[in-house]
Parts: structure tokens; sequence; C-alpha cells
């Protein structure tokens, strides 16, 4: 006789109750892993960055509130056994898409839709998350063994492939891009390698390959036990020897762990995947068998550090509503600011209509001048809040625009995530503005210094719409001053160190 089957209600409740559960609790593995790093770091910009995302991990895992503003695109990987047997009429693609409807819209913690319809033209919110992206295997078997995770965008966007002849070095392409990344991917991560196969392939390898457990302490211990163990060592310690460190401030640790997933392939191919995971690292399987539903036991919150945030001491203060060219000017990269006062909300979308008005020679629907705008796109409230987590968004997305809205606007501070690119910077030295930076990752944390939020404009954009917040002591780090200095550029660079490959050898590339 073969096992029951599987009710169609129960699989949507099970996907839907596993993409809240991972919204609020990172792994262990990760949490210890981190916490490693954090204990290890030895630059101080580094392990604040790094202390601020553990605090928030915990202060998400209490709360029951998103880790991350970026709940992420609902990627799920299901291995079907050939015996097993769903008991609905829908496609599984359909019964995805109705859990995550239901995980981010669920009135007692909801996520951020982040998803547009039409990637090409409208980029239209579909307001629910869905749809996820579902891949399905059928294996041996009579059960179904369901992956969730919720990828955020920034690590998403870092995805790189490339076709290797089939002697070229995989280290070498590996350091080499990693190098370009920025730290746009919320770094200290993981790295995902898919090795083989076809190009598709490669890439779902190496997407897959981020679901392991997280194991490199272990593996460091006890050393490599197969020539694929070699290969991930050898690349944890070369991609941290390029000493670009957590949130790109320049450390000891930007990895946590290598993953790397391999397929046979054509004999003149050596297809290779990258996929970095940012901190906000969300995934957890599940079996059913037809029994009912999945359960998710919370973890113990003894599984977290209590670290204790550095007081504000002799930080700078600074009053949003005063603030003046003289002032901004004598903010000097890598020092600490604790903001008070109003502060506006603009992404990409925002971005875009703003450069879109301003070419037509219209006036903007809100004021910039003299302003300070942080590129964000935040979780709805609940109870008592004044708004969800509002970590910040990567802000080379911002760059294309960031002359002309200065130029035009007289717009003073922008505030967002990782490093901007060199005409962005450009740009903020000849107008004499200035780019702070908050901890991506650490959402939750940054929410709880935002005492108002109202929406001022072009609310149809959703969690990208222009509003207004108040803030008090939200603390910024400057990324780069007036005078066009960046801590993206001095910071890793005092952290390189030299790059030996396995076997004593230094790496060329
Ligand atoms: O969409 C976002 O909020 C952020 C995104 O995950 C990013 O890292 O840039």
């Amino acid at each position: 006789m073969g096992a029951a089957p599987i009710a169609e209600a129960d699989f949507i409740r099970s996907v839907a109750d596993a993409l809240q559960y991972i919204s609020v609790y990172h792994p262990p593995d990760f949490v210890a892993h981190l916490t490693r790093a954090y204990e290890r770091e030895e630059s101080p910009t580094a392990r604040s960055a790094m202390a601020q995302i553990l605090v928030n991990s915990r202060m998400s895992a209490l709360g029951k509130r998103p880790m991350c503003q970026d709940t992420g695109t609902v990627n799920v990987f299901v291995k079907i056994g050939m015996q097993a047997r769903i008991d609905s009429r829908r496609s599984l693609a359909e019964l995805v898409d109705e859990a995550v409807a239901h995980a981010y819209t669920d009135p007692a913690n909801p996520l951020r839709a982040s998803i547009v319809a039409d990637p090409i033209f409208e980029r239209r919110n579909t307001g629910n998350n869905a749809p996820a992206v579902t891949h399905v295997e059928m294996v041996s078997g009579d059960r179904l063994k369901v992956t969730v995770a919720a990828k955020g965008g920034g690590s998403e966007n870092k995805a790189r492939f490339a076709a290797l002849n089939p002697g070229a070095s995989i280290v070498d392409w590996v350091l080499e891009t990693v190098e370009g990344l920025g730290a746009g991917w919320c770094p200290p991560g993981l790295l995902g390698i898919g090795v083989g196969g076809t190009a598709e392939k490669a890439m779902i390898l190496a997407k897959e390959s981020l679901l392991a457990p997280i194991d490199m302490t272990d593996l460091l211990a006890r050393g490599p036990a197969s020539k694929l163990e070699e290969l991930r060592i050898e690349i944890y310690e070369a991609v941290n020897a390029l000493g670009i460190g957590a949130q790109g401030l320049g450390g000891l640790t930007t990895v946590l762990d290598v993953k790397i997933a391999t397929h046979p392939t054509h004999a003149a191919s050596k297809p290779v995947g990258l996929i970095p995971q940012c901190v906000a690292d969300r995934h957890m399987s599940f079996v059913l068998d037809g029994s009912g539903p999945a359960t998710f036991v919370p973890p113990s919150i003894d599984l977290w550090p209590q670290i204790a945030l550095a007081g504000a001491g002799e930080t700078r203060r600074v009053d949003l509503d005063r603030i003046t060219p003289e002032e901004v000017a004598g903010w000097k990269a890598g020092e600490t600011l604790l903001l008070s006062g109003r502060l506006l909300t603009g992404r990409d979308a925002a971005h875009k209509r703003m450069a879109a008005m301003l070419d037509r020679g219209e006036p903007l629907p809100v004021d910039l001048k003299g302003r300070a705008i942080y590129y964000v796109g935040p979780v709805d409230p609940i109870g008592d809040e004044v708004v969800g987590p509002a970590g910040p968004t990567t802000s080379t997305r911002m760059d294309p625009f960031t002359d002309q809205i200065l130029a035009a606007t007289g717009l003073l501070v922008m505030i967002g995530k990782a490093e901007r690119g060199p005409a962005a910077i450009d740009a903020i030295r000849r107008h004499g503005a200035a780019y702070l930076i908050a901890v991506g990752g650490a959402a939750y944390l940054v929410s709880k210094a935002i005492r108002s939020s109202r929406v001022l404009a072009l609310e149809d954009l959703g969690m990208e719409a222009i509003r207004e917040f108040t803030v008090e002591d939200m603390p910024v780090t400057v990324a780069v001053d007036a005078t066009g200095t960046s801590i993206h550029t001095t910071g890793p660079a005092g952290w390189r160190r030299p790059q030996i490959r396995a076997g004593g050898a230094p790496v060329s590339a």
C-alpha cells in the first residue's frame, strides 16, 4: 500500500509557516559562524557592523519581526518521491504561490511585497510577493522534501556566471569576481558555487549549494577529506584575504563559508556559477508524508550571544532639520553620526520617476533642498510600530541618478548601504554632499530609531513610495565625505593580506 496522499491544505500551510519562520529566525549554524567571526574580528568598524547584525538577529527572534526589510524572492525546491501523491488539481507552482501570498500578508507579521510583475515594462508590485521561483525534481520514495528560501535582491543581483575554459582556474575566477562585486551583497555571508553541467545547471547548483549546512568551522578543525573540501578552504581563505570585510568596511571576514556543488559536464566546457548569500540567510527544509502539515519549533534564545552595543559617547549628533553645506563639509569619512529630525525616503522606482520629471522640466513632488534622503523600502508596521523593519538598500543602483538629483535639487545627504561608484563619488565631491551608510541586514534594529513615518508622494509605488521619517539618534557612518574620500576604498585596502595558494604558491590573479 502506498503512502497517504498529501493534502493540498497541508502543503500550503507548511510552506507558508516555513516562510514566516525563516523571516524571523536565522539558522543556528549561521548564528554560530557569525558569532565566531565577530569574536575574532580585529577591524573595529567591521566588528561593530557584525555586532549590530547579531543584535538585530536576536531582536527579530524575540520580536518575531523580519530580520531584513527585504524579505526576499521566495525560492522553493521540491523533491517529489516517485510514489508520493499530492491531493490537488492545481499545479505545484499554484500551491506554492498561494502559500507565499498567505505568508506575506499574514497580519501578525506582514512581510514586504517585493515582486514586480512584468520585469521589463510596468514593473508593478504584485502586492503579495507571489509568484515564487519553484524548482521540482522527481526522486525515489513516497514523500515530499520541500526546501524554502527567501533570497534578498541585493545578493541575488551579484550572481555571476562564466563559461571557463576547461583548464582555467576556478579560484582565480572567483577571486576576480568577488573583488568586483562590491559590498552590495551584504557580507559577511556565504558563497555558493556551482561547477559543471550546463549554464543553467551551474547556476541552480550554486543556489542549491547555499542550502547545505554551514560547516566551515568544523572543516577547518578536522582538515579536508577530499579535493572539493581542499578547494572550499582555499577559496574561503583567499576571499577573506581580500580584506573586504563586513559591509565592505575592511576586515578579516568576508565569507563565513564557501559551498561548492558539481555535476558532470561536456569535455569542452567548465561552466561556473557564483551566487553570494547575504547576512539575511533564510532557508529551511521539511518533509511531508501525508500525515499532516510540518511543524516548526522556535530555536532557544540562548543560541544568540548577548552583545551590548557601544553607547553614543563622543559621537557627533546631527540635526537633520538644520543641516548646512558647511556642516556637511566638516564630516570625515569613517566618522559615526547620530541623526535626529526629518528624513526623506526614496529608492529605485522613486529615483527613476524623479529623474523623468526633471528631464521633462516638471517640479518634483517633494523639495529635496538641504535635505537627507534614505534609500529604503520598509516593511509595513504592525501594532504600535510606526514602521516595520527598515534597513538600507544598495546605493549603487541610485548612482545613475545621483549627479542629476544633486545638481537639480540641492539635496545634501544620501543614506544607503555599501560603496558608491566613481561617477557618484565625483558628483558627491563636486556638489559638496555626503553619503552615509547604515548596516545592511540590521533592519529591525534600525527601525527602532524611527519615531514617525508618513507617505509624502508616489504612493502607488508601495514600499518604494517617498516617505518622511522622523528619526532619533539613528546611527550611521560617513562613507563618502565631501572631499570624495570613500571608506569602501580605504577600509579594505588596510585589511588586504597576501594571497597564498594551497601548496604555498602566491595566487597570480
Ligand atoms: O530591496 C531591498 O530592500 C534591499 C536589497 O535587498 C538590497 O540589498 O539592495
